[in-house]
């Protein structure tokens, strides 16, 4: 089956990164994720990106970068992150929809939250870019 590209944002302010906790479905909800979604047909991943942050969050972002990798989900689908910021004066994310509670994770703070087993290396691999 043709791969499926799920994005993942990794949203910094400074050297705080943003984590999102899934309200649904059961066997996710509780976990923590980098906010995002599946790409649609036609649709850049970096546009998928912005949307998913816009419609889940109520922000406006910008990409940055991709981080390194891809990491394997539930089949036919991949993680790809990207790191991100929030445009000026978009004020600050709101758990609007798939999420019930978000936190801004300081230096030290990484690993404080319960993330989903599948988005660890992909935090690791963030968590060694905000310290270069
Ligand atoms: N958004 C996001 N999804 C992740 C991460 N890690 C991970 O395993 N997933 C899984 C959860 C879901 O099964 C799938 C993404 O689905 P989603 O529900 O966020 O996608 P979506 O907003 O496009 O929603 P839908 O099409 O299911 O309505 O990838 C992650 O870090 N971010």
């Amino acid at each position: 089956m043709t791969e499926r590209i799920v994005v993942g944002a990794a949203v910094l302010d400074g050297e705080r990164l943003l984590a999102a906790r899934r309200s649904a479905p059961e066997e996710l909800a509780g976990r923590w994720e980098l906010p995002g979604g599946k790409v649609e047909p036609g649709e850049t991943p970096e546009a998928a990106l912005v949307r998913e942050l816009r419609e889940e969050l109520g922000v406006d972002a910008e990409v940055i970068e991709r981080v390194p990798g891809a990491w394997p989900l539930k089949s036919p689908y991949v993680l790809h992150v990207w790191t991100a910021r929030l445009l000026p004066g978009t004020g600050e994310p709101k758990p609007l929809e798939d999420h019930d509670e978000l936190r801004w994770l300081g230096p030290g703070e990484l690993w404080d939250v319960d993330w989903l087993d599948q988005d660890v290396p992909a935090v690791r691999e963030v968590a060694a870019r905000l310290r270069s």
